[in-house]
């Protein structure tokens, strides 16, 4: 049985006091659930999100990380910084640190490397644009997408992966896709997982949708048998819609 996420991408939303108010609405209400349920706030926050959940079931994890141990990178963060302050798990190649921040699968694929090396967890996220789906190269851009970004990693870096399948065109936008897009797509990614390494790490993985998941329609898109979960945006950062997606799992 794969493990079923909920996680909430908080982007560059909610000050520190803000924050302090999600997260104990959050705490008080979050069901019991077999599913993780993770949230990313923004980096300064990470530290008091991580000292007030901390007899809560829900996990902190950051919205990305830069690949190197330290030195000259003026305004990021590393790997070890997130491990010395208690976090494991880090989502990377979001969409919008690849359109607005050029961030490309090379690139990527050594911020996985070191992520893999420093035995954290990545979240990784890919998907197509509109114009690739109108085109109907919406496969195409997500192989080669997994490809360039993760097919050199070892088939035990697996255990420390968890996909989200974000198309572009659903991010924000509040147009989905259906389920039986997000259902095709997923089946797709494990197919061509299975090709690259073997049935078992295609079955294991854990594959989220993310894309304008709302209260709505979450409970159809989770009920995919490919889909173990979803990365929410907009709806992760209200304490009742974020209950209620985790409601839906
Ligand atoms: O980008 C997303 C999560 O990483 C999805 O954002 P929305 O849920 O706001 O569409």
């Amino acid at each position: 049985m794969r493990t079923q996420i909920v996680a909430g991408n908080w982007k560059m939303n909610k000050t520190m006091s803000e924050t302090e108010v999600l997260l104990s609405e959050l705490s008080a209400k979050v069901p019991d659930t077999h599913a993780q349920v993770i949230v990313a706030p923004t980096f300064v926050n990470l530290v008091s999100a991580k000292n007030s959940l901390e007899s809560s079931t829900i996990q902190v994890a950051a919205q990305n990380m830069h690949f190197a141990d330290n030195g000259a990178f003026t305004g990021e963060i590393s790997a070890d910084m997130l491990l010395d302050i208690g976090l494991d798990t880090v989502i990377l190649g979001h969409s919008e640190r690849r359109s607005l921040f050029g961030e490309d699968d090379a690139l990527l694929a050594k911020k996985m490397n070191t992520a893999i090396e420093k035995g954290m967890t990545a979240i990784f996220c890919f998907g197509e644009e509109l114009d690739d789906r109108k085109s109907g190269n919406h496969f195409s851009v997500v192989e080669n997408q997994l490809k360039e970004a993760l097919f050199h990693l070892e088939e035990k870096a697996w255990s420390q992966i968890v996909l989200a399948y974000e198309p572009v065109w659903a991010i924000g936008t509040g147009e989905t896709a259906s389920p039986e897009q997000a259902q095709e797509m997923h089946a797709f990614i494990r197919k061509t997982i299975a090709e690259a390494y073997n049935d078992g790490i295609a079955n294991n993985v854990s594959i989220l949708y993310g894309g304008s998941v709302k209260p709505g329609n979450a409970a159809d898109i989770f009920s995919k048998p490919d889909v173990d979960g979803g990365l929410i945006g907009g709806a992760s950062l209200k304490a009742d819609d974020f209950i209620a997606i985790i409601k839906a799992i």
